[in-house]
């Protein structure tokens, strides 16, 4: 299969340094006993989109929150834009979070906060003035195709509607890496759909580097196949059966990696067990 290749924009000081994120013998455990994630190692490049497969309650979510630091690790290290989120200060976990979208499982919006509201959450706890933040809100609900929504309660919207708000609040700082947990979780497949070509959108205008769950390997392949088409403004799949090269897979299950690599890689891999999950 022909691979297409992506226009990059210019890495900031710390990424040239190194990886956006990295883990290294991480484990971590609760209750149970048995550990939940046991020795990952693993690292996600500048401009990679990793879509972290696996069955329910391998840990997957707990991964995402160990990268935004809203979990520790019980040993090993994270690092995060160079940077050792395990060991530093709250408050420097916090600004470092300013750096990261999260999409979080089900939406999580604020019931009681219009649509403007919550996806200008975090301009407003920035103290960005009300008329900079109105702007970004009105361009950024243009970008997830919601311009009509803006003063609406998260009730009077549809699940697949929800979603693009929470993507729009996670994208509205621009930052520099992007955790979407299960983005189209409990949507049906046509509403998926139009959440994986948004994810996709957002993928080619902004080479953001992100993680993606997803419990649809049917989204999972459309992520890795499709390209944004910038003349006709929708999503397509890429030429001659081409492939994102930016999309890299991680599959876990019992709390470790049973696969990483590229999309070429997982399709082709001769394992039985990653065979099966995959049928
Ligand atoms: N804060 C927590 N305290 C105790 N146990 C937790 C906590 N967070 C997660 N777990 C447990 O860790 C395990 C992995 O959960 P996690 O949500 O990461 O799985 P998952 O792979 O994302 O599952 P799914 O595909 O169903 O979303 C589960 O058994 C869950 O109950």
């Amino acid at each position: 299969m022909a691979t297409t290749t992506v226009p990059q924009p210019e890495p900031t000081t710390d990424e040239r340094r190194g990886p956006v994120v990295a883990f290294k013998n991480v484990s971590i455990t609760f209750d149970s006993g048995k550990p939940v994630l046991d020795d990952l190692s693993f690292s996600v490049e500048r401009g990679q989109q990793l879509i972290i497969l696996g069955p329910a309650g391998t840990g997957k979510s707990v991964l995402l929150k160990l990268v935004d630091g809203l979990l520790q690790p019980d040993s090993g290290s994270i690092h995060v834009f160079g940077e050792d989120i395990v060991a530093m200060r709250e408050r420097d976990r916090f600004k470092l979070r300013a750096r990261i979208g999260m999409v979080f499982q089900e939406s999580a919006l604020f019931d009681s906060l219009n649509v403007e509201d919550n996806v200008a959450y975090r301009l407003n706890e920035g103290r960005v003035p009300l008329e900079e933040s109105h702007k970004r809100v009105e361009e950024v609900l243009n970008f997830v195709a919601l311009p009509g929504a803006i003063a609406k309660f998260p009730s009077e919207l549809s699940g697949g509607m929800r979603r693009r708000v929470s993507i729009a609040r996670a994208i509205i700082t621009k930052p520099d890496l992007i955790l979407y947990d299960s983005p189209t979780g409990g949507l049906d497949p046509i509403t998926s759909t139009t959440i994986v070509e948004l994810v996709v959108k957002q993928r080619d205008v902004s080479h953001t580097t992100a993680l993606l769950i997803t419990h649809r390997l049917q989204d999972a392949f459309t992520l890795a196949t499709h390209q944004w088409n910038f003349e006709e403004n929708k999503m397509e799949p890429i030429p001659n059966g081409g492939i994102d090269p930016s999309t890299r897979f991680l599959v876990l299950n019992e709390g470790k990696i049973v696969f990483e690599g590229s999309t070429q890689e997982l399709v082709h891999s001769p394992d039985p067990w990653l065979k099966q999950y995959l049928s």
